[in-house]
C-alpha cells in the first residue's frame, strides 16, 4: 500500500534517514522500533507526507506523494489518521469537539450524525459520558484514549501512531496497545507505530522494522525479530547500555576534544 523508494532525509549535517527503500503493507499493523534519534519519527513522517524526502519517492499506489500537487496531497492525507506523539488535543476544546474535529473540518455531515459517530468512537476506547471534559481534566491515559478516538473518527484506512504508549503506566499503555491491535483488525485498517516500547511494538505489529542511526538494522515478524541473533538487535530488545549501540553520541574523542580546545591550559611534563 505504502512504498519508500531511495528514501532520505538530511537536516543540515544530520542524516536523520540514510536511503532505505521500504514497503507497509496493507491491513496490517507495522511497528517501527529503535532508539532514541535512530529515525522513526522521520519515517513516519516521510511516510505520512508531512515532510519532503532529501532524495527518493513515497508511493501510495501509483501517485508519488512528493510530487502530487498539494490539493491531492491534502484529499489523501484526508484517508489517513494520525496520533501524535504528546496526544496533541486542542486545549480550547472539550473531548466531544475534539473528536469531532476531524469531521467538522473534512465533512458537512449533520451535527446529528457527527454525534452519533463521535459516541461511537469514544464507546470504542471506553469514554462515552466524558464528552464534556477539558484536555486539562484529562490524565494522560484518557488524553492518549481521546487523541486515538479523533485519530480514527474518519475511519481511516491508514493510521499513524507516533509513541502512542510513551509516558504512560503499564495498564494504560496495555490498554492503548489492545485498541490499536483490535481497531486494526476490525477495521482492515493499515497501522504504523512508531514506539520504543519494545513489549508494545512486539505484540501489536504484524511486521517490526528496527533502526539504528537511520537505517534498518532488521525487519520480520515479531517472532523473527525476537529470535534475532544480530546483536545490536539483542542489545535493543534487553535494553543493555553496553554493546554495539554506544552509550554516547558524540563523534570526536573526549580527550581530543579537551585538550584542543582554544584557551585550555596544556599541561607541560
Ligand atoms: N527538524 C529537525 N531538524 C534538525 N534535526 C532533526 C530534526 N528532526 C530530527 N532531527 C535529527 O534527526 C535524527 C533522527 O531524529 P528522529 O526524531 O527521527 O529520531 P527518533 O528515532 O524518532 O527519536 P526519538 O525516539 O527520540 O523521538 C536525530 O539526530 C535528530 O536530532
Amino acid at each position: 500500500m505504502i512504498r519508500g523508494e531511495n528514501l532520505s532525509k538530511r537536516y543540515n549535517d544530520v542524516d536523520a534517514l540514510a536511503p532505505t527503500d521500504i514497503h507497509i503493507r496493507a491491513a496490517a499493523t507495522t511497528a517501527i522500533m529503535g532508539g532514541s534519534g535512530s529515525g522513526k519519527t522521520t519515517l513516519l513522517r516521510l511516510l505520512s507526507g508531512l515532510i519532503k524526502p532529501t532524495t527518493g519517492h513515497v508511493w501510495y499506489g501509483d501517485e508519488d506523494l512528493c510530487t502530487i500537487p498539494s490539493k491531492r496531497l491534502y484529499e489523501l492525507r484526508e484517508s489517513m489518521g494520525m496520533l501524535f506523539q504528546y496526544s496533541a488535543l486542542l486545549n480550547s476544546l472539550n473531548v466531544y469537539d475534539n473528536v469531532a474535529f476531524p469531521l467538522h473540518e473534512h465533512t458537512d455531515l449533520d451535527e446529528s450524525v457527527i454525534r452519533t459517530m463521535v459516541s461511537m468512537k469514544l464507546e470504542q476506547v471506553g469514554l462515552r459520558g466524558f464528552e464534556e471534559l477539558m484536555p486539562s481534566e484529562l490524565s494522560g491515559g484518557m488524553a492518549k484514549r481521546v487523541a486515538f478516538a479523533r485519530a480514527i473518527a474518519m475511519d481511516p484506512k491508514i493510521v499513524f501512531f507516533d509513541e502512542p504508549t510513551s509516558g504512560l503506566d503499564p495498564i494504560s499503555a496495555g490498554v492503548i496497545s489492545t485498541l490499536i491491535k483490535d481497531t486494526s483488525k476490525m477495521n482492515r485498517m493499515t497501522s504504523i507505530v512508531v514506539t520504543h516500547d519494545v513489549e508494545a511494538g512486539l505484540s501489536i505489529a504484524d511486521h517490526v522494522i528496527l533502526m539504528w542511526q537511520g537505517s534498518i538494522i532488521a525487519e520480520g515478524t515479531p517472532e523473527v525479530i525476537r529470535a534475532s541473533s544480530d546483536e545490536r538487535v539483542r542489545q535493543f530488545l534487553e535494553g543493555r547500555p553496553d554493546g554495539p549501540i554506544p552509550f554516547s553520541r558524540s563523534t570526536t574523542s573526549y580527550i581530543d576534544d579537551l585538550t584542543h580546545r582554544p584557551g585550555t591550559v596544556r599541561l607541560e611534563k
